[in-house]
């Protein structure tokens, strides 16, 4: 009997609609890149902390500026790192550093470079129309002490990791990574160090998969199930207890010993759907158990499985951890055609023109079996299933898998 294929937009519609309920978790903040932070961070004090000298040179009182006064006695130095001086006449100087809290008594900088040392005094030609609080990082200016500085919910970059450690935060609250099981099915399968038989394959679905998982900062265990329907069933029951996430590859076409989706629904995981209008990818089977974990069992051609993972479960694990996903248009560069009534994801090799378009040739090879050529190719576009010409110039949707 044919599945009922849907359209690849009903499927984003679907798998959007499975949300993971992961807790929180504390961990170290050297420890929390690329995490997805699950409390605010706050102004343990005011930005900047204390009124900071912005250029290296003197501190003087505005009134002698008032007053025209343009030479002034040093009394003293104020580097970054002491405690605050003071200046005792107030038309004097003191010489301050970058960085340094400005000496009681004054409120202007005047930089070295307007300056000109006599002895033990200094001069100043030009004040450039320097006023109170010229060259001054006023105390409290970017932030005040208990105000947000980072919401719940971003994910901490190298910016995040500045800000963490200025506040102290040596321990950050995060979201737990879900827990991923990768399972490859398949009589076929061999380990990648053994010698297969001529009718033998090593795996390779279950690394690519773990890998692009990997790039996004998830990792995974990786399991072999053979084609034996109780062998499955009972190894697939065990596993439920242990992961939050199941990618599955093999086992969903139309063979004698594709036992996959006999076996989910014999555990109770409901069927969302068993078929997708595309090629790669087709057999495309997604379920989601009893306790809210979504099971993406893709096609087992190395490149449909790699295409689903790509296009459905990259995106929708990103936008779970609140991770943004781009979702460019490239320009097509040659003339394209495809007879199917199906959406076409198109290897294609990726480049920026002279205009600094974002650009693509179709590469050649690229069937579903064809491993090797998604090394030359470094995304997939979209070619939608309602048009079998596509043209020099036309723009589409890019999933790119190569940074
Ligand atoms: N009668 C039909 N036959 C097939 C259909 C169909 O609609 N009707 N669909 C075809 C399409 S499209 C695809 S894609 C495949 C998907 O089949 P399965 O998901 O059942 O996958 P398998 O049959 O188990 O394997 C297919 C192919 O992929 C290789 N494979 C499997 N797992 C791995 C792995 N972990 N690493 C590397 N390679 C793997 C496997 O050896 C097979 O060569 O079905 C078509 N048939
Ligand atoms: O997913 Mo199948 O690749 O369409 O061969």
């Amino acid at each position: 009997m044919q599945n009922h294929l849907i359209e690849p937009s009903k499927v984003d519609e679907i798998i959007s609609k499975v949300h993971l309920d992961l807790p929180s978790e504390k961990v170290n903040f050297s420890d929390s890149l690329g995490r997805t932070l699950a409390e605010n961070i706050y102004a343990d004090r005011d930005f900047p902390p204390f009124d900071r000298v912005a250029m290296d040179g003197i501190g003087i009182h505005h009134s002698s500026i008032d007053n025209a006064k343009n030479l002034f006695i040093i009394e003293d130095v104020q580097p970054a790192g002491s405690s605050q001086l003071k200046l005792k006449e107030s038309e004097n100087c003191i010489e301050v550093m970058t960085g340094a809290i400005l000496p009681e008594g004054t409120d202007v900088v005047i930089p070295y470079e307007w300056t000109e040392r006599r002895g033990e005094q200094m001069f100043v030609s030009d004040f450039k129309h320097a006023q109170s609080f010229t060259n001054v990082h006023r105390k409290g200016i970017d932030v005040k002490k208990g105000e947000v500085l980072i919401k719940a919910g971003t994910i901490i970059t190298s910016a995040e990791i500045g800000i963490l450690s200025t506040v102290g935060k040596v321990e950050v609250v995060v979201k737990a990574l879900p827990k991923v099981a990768v399972i490859a099915t398949g009589d076929e399968l061999v380990g990648i160090d053994q010698i297969p038989a001529d009718y033998q394959i090593r795996m390779s679905n279950c690394y690519s998969i773990q890998s692009r998982l990997q790039e996004e900062g998830i990792s995974s265990k990786i399991y072999h199930i053979v084609d034996d329907k109780e062998a499955l069933k009972v190894k697939i029951k065990g596993l439920f207890s242990s992961y939050n996430i199941f990618v599955f590859s093999g086992g969903v076409s139309k063979g004698k010993f594709d036992y996959l989706p006999q076996v989910f629904e014999e555990l109770g995981v409901v069927k969302q759907f068993h078929g997708v209008k595309q090629r790669p990818g087709k057999p495309f089977w997604f379920g989601i158990t009893k306790n809210n974990q979504p099971i993406f069992a893709l096609p087992g051609n190395p490149v449909s499985t790699y295409l689903c993972a790509n296009r459905y479960l990259i995106p929708w694990l990103n936008r779970e951890l609140q991770k943004e996903n781009r979702q460019p248009k490239a320009i097509l560069d040659s003339d394209y055609s495809f007879d199917k009534p199906l959406t076409y994801f198109l290897q294609v090799k990726s480049y920026y023109n002279s205009s600094g378009e974002l650009c693509v040739s179709p590469t050649t090879g690229g069937g579903s079996g064809d491993l090797a050529n998604l090394s030359i190719a470094d995304a997939f576009v979209e070619l939608p299933s309602d048009r079998n010409t596509f043209i020099k110039g036309d723009k589409l949707p890019i999933w790119f898998y190569k940074k």
